[in-house]
């Protein structure tokens, strides 16, 4: 068993985590809950910094909000001296609710609407990451509108595969985000913005992908971008202030994971940042990163209580939870593999092997193949481990299943900070098509 950040055994044999017994958690919360182990968040939020910190280099640490968003998380990073990144109007808006600094928020997307873009200048955030000519279109006539001065970033696509499911690299070159940084695209949007009285284009950004865990391609993609530097050097005389090399940082979910500490990532970008600025003689830019999984992820711990279950002699055992792909996606979208143990039982030892379906209605509901677990009784309760990173961000209501409750754990105390949805919210958007068949459900 994999225990980690503050989670421990206790003396009644059961999980707890944040000093907080997790059955005394689903006692007062129920299940299915989301659990951050907020000393654990810290930590790492500290580490990304401190190495920069002590490297003396000038840098942003930009919690990728869209791993979770939520304004208890967003005062959480705000707490820990982290910039933000947001990529849609309602990870902003979470954002300018929960307080954060405007000016440390970073706005990404591939798609930005009129709306969220008016919405970012209003805000006056920090800085837009642009992605595309429309949005450069879009960017000069708003700015022009509002009369306001925005700082961005372009994005680009450096054409270096990351090594990670298919669906979650964005580097390579055939990808919907950024501009391709070999076929003259980058060069035109630089040409675009350069000079117009409204964009201060602050620098470059590049994101490979997403649970890498090599520095192999962080480092190709700084590599690529700094042969780009030297030409628009001699060509615009621009060099970037601020090189921001995305997130993506991959983290452990089960034994097969072996990643770097976050050390080394950050030093080893250093690295290459740092050599090819002397090469070029030109000013080290800030180096900007924006971590989501890397901060949150094995911060989280899903718990359920295990309710029915079904022997397929000589085939599968499955145990069915009280959840599913409707709170956490992962399995069904990228076969995301996690361990689990059972939460109330942690001193037994595991004598079978069975498979966690969900209760969604799609085969392809399951939560883990092949897990190593104790007997299960109903009502036994199945901690997942590191669900904290896209788990709940990408929870949805199908089959009409509420979203589970969220809290935050810290030195023997418990806060929720998303209450459990209800099905009163789950037919709040709804119009009747007759009103006077409306019922009064509780
Ligand atoms: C542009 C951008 N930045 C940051 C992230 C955060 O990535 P991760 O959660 O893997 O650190 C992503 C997601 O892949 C992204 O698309
Ligand atoms: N949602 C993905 C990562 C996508 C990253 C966003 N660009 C995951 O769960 O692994």
């Amino acid at each position: 068993m994999y225990l980690h950040g503050t989670s421990r055994v206790n003396e009644k044999g059961h999980l707890e985590i944040g000093g907080v017994d997790t059955v005394d958690l689903v006692e007062q919360y129920g299940t299915p809950l989301y659990v951050y182990d907020v000393a654990l968040i810290r930590k790492r939020a500290r580490e990304f910094k401190n190495t920069f910190e002590e490297l003396g280099i000038k840098a942003q640490v930009a919690y990728a909000s869209k791993a979770f968003s939520s304004i208890a998380i967003v005062q959480l990073a705000h707490e820990e001296g982290l910039s933000l990144d947001v990529v849609s109007g309602g990870e902003l808006y979470t954002a300018l609710k929960a307080g954060f600094p405007p000016n440390k928020i970073h706005f990404h997307g591939n798609n930005k609407s009129v709306e969220e873009i008016t919405m970012a200048l209003e805000a006056k955030i920090g800085c837009i990451v642009v992605d595309n000519f429309h949005e450069i279109d879009l960017l000069k006539e708003l700015t022009k509108q509002l009369s306001q001065k925005v700082d961005i970033l372009l994005r680009v696509t450096p054409g270096v595969e990351a090594h990670t499911h298919d669906y979650i690299t964005t580097g390579q070159e055939d990808s919907k985000f950024g501009f391709d940084l070999h076929n003259g695209q980058i060069e035109n949007a630089i040409e675009l913005v350069l000079h117009d009285p409204h964009i201060h284009l602050l620098g470059i950004h590049c994101h490979i992908g997403s649970q890498i865990f090599e520095t192999k391609g962080f480092v190709l993609a700084t590599e690529k971008i700094f042969r780009k530097i030297a030409e628009w050097k001699e060509r615009y005389s621009f060099t970037p202030n601020v090189l921001n090399l995305g997130g993506g940082f991959g983290i452990r979910y089960t034994k097969d994971d072996d990643p770097l500490p976050m050390k080394v990532y950050v030093e080893k970008m250093v690295e290459v940042v740092k050599e090819h600025s002397q090469q070029l003689n030109i000013d080290l830019p800030e180096i900007w990163i924006e971590p989501g999984r890397s901060l949150v992820g094995d911060a989280g711990t899903t718990l359920y209580t295990i309710g029915s279950q079904k022997n397929v002699p000589d085939i599968r055992k499955y145990l069915a939870i009280d959840g599913g792909m409707s709170d956490n996606i992962r399995p069904a979208l990228y076969q995301a593999k996690y361990e689990a143990v059972l939460a109330n039982r942690l001193n037994d030892k595991p004598n079978e092997t069975v498979s966690i379906a969900g209760k969604c209605c799609e085969s392809g509901d399951m939560l883990i193949w092949d897990l190593p677990l104790p007997e299960a009784k109903t009502g036994d309760i199945l901690a997942v481990f590191c669900t904290g990173a896209y788990g709940y961000s990408m929870a949805n209501n199908y089959n009409r299943i509420c979203r589970p409750a969220v809290v935050f754990v810290e030195n023997g105390e418990a806060k929720l900070v998303i209450r459990r949805e209800s099905y009163e919210d789950l037919v709040h958007l709804d119009l009747p098509l007759h009103t006077e068949m409306l019922a009064s459900a509780k």
